[in-house]
């Protein structure tokens, strides 16, 4: 049996269908059902489970985006670096493998070489670096947590989008912003990377960190050429002239834009096409939202 952890959620769901797919016993906790975040009830609750494997894809991401964040800071920092350390310590006393949903907004730029940071690269979108959301920072005190963790899987989701129009999905929000943001950014097609979460566990992936985002890089206005070509929308996509102009009209906190190398998931043989086809895939199977 297998526990998803904030498994109503967005992410979460998606696992879940996962799943679901391949008939695995699983079961979606909710804090209404069992107060995850209180490491005794999580102990006793996992105790009395059967569960074999757990996927923590609860946490704190605001609404509608990460802004939301800086006006929420006591629950981002409980739902993204003290919710980790709970589940690490009640996961290692049980001797229960699992994996934690992270993200890949803990860094900014493309990594020294250019190609992308590896799990190596020590995150440089953090409160360490004094230059982050209040949304990455947390992400990154996470992984501070989780360092040297037994038994765990950190797995780097970033931008997700997918076939199916809704408000947290990247072609959806492109879609619907009034203005955007150009800047290039390694994405996670959520389905593929969800797929590999359950992949890790079902064909013993090696423990540790990895980047899932697909393989490459788009700018913004690479994926709005393919939007427009595959007829989702006619409009004149508009374009903020800077980060700067950016941040005055339309965020509250500077946004992660990064390039990242997963190169680490596709040698241990996760199934993660090059983010060109992925997007393709989505854009010609697109299902719009009803009016
Ligand atoms: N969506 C995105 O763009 C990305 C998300 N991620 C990460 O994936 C994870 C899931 O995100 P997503 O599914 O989008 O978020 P959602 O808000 O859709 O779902 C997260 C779930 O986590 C639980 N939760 C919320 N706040 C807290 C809290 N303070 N403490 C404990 N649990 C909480 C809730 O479940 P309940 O109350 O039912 O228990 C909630 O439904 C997060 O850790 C996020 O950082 C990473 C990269 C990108
Ligand atoms: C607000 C806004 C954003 N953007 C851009 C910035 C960014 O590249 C992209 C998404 O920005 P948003 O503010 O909607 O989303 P944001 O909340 O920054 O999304 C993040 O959520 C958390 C949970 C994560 O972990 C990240 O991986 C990422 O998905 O859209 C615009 O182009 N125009 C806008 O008006």
């Amino acid at each position: 049996m297998i526990v998803v952890l904030g498994g109503r959620g967005y992410v979460g769901q998606a696992i879940c269908q996962q799943l679901q797919q391949r008939g695995l016993t699983f079961q979606a906790w909710s804090r209404r059902d069992c107060d995850y975040s209180r490491p005794e009830v999580l102990l006793e609750s996992l105790r009395h489970s059967g569960a074999r494997f757990l996927i923590n894809s609860a946490g704190f991401t605001g609404r509608p985006n990460v802004d939301a964040c800086e006006l929420a800071k006591a629950e981002c920092l409980a739902g993204n670096a003290v919710l980790p350390g709970t589940i690490r310590e009640v996961c290692e006393h049980l001797q229960l493998p699992w994996g934690h949903v992270s993200s890949g907004c803990i860094y900014t730029g493309s990594g020294g070489s250019g190609a992308g940071f590896t799990e190596q690269d020590t995150p440089n979108f953090s409160f360490r670096q004094n230059n982050c959301s209040f949304y990455s920072g947390c992400k990154a005190l996470g992984e501070e947590v989780l360092d040297g963790a037994e038994r765990c899987y950190v797995w780097r989701l970033r931008i997700p989008f997918g076939h199916v129009d809704g408000p947290r999905n990247y072609i959806s929000k492109l879609l619907r912003y009034d203005c955007l943001l150009d800047a290039r950014n390694s994405i996670s097609q959520l389905d593929e990377c969800a797929a590999a979460f359950v992949d890790c566990w079902q064909r013993s992936v090696p423990y540790g960190v990895y980047n899932m985002t697909n393989p490459g890089s788009v700018t913004t206005r690479d994926v709005v050429a393919m939007i427009r070509r595959h007829g989702l929308s006619r409009k004149e996509f508009r374009f903020f002239d800077s980060d700067e102009q950016f941040l005055q009209i339309a965020a509250k906190t500077p946004r992660s834009n990064c390039v990242l190398d997963s190169g680490k998931a596709i040698v241990a043989g996760l199934q993660l096409r090059p983010v060109q086809e992925a997007l393709e895939w989505s854009l010609c199977r697109w299902r719009a939202e009803e009016a």
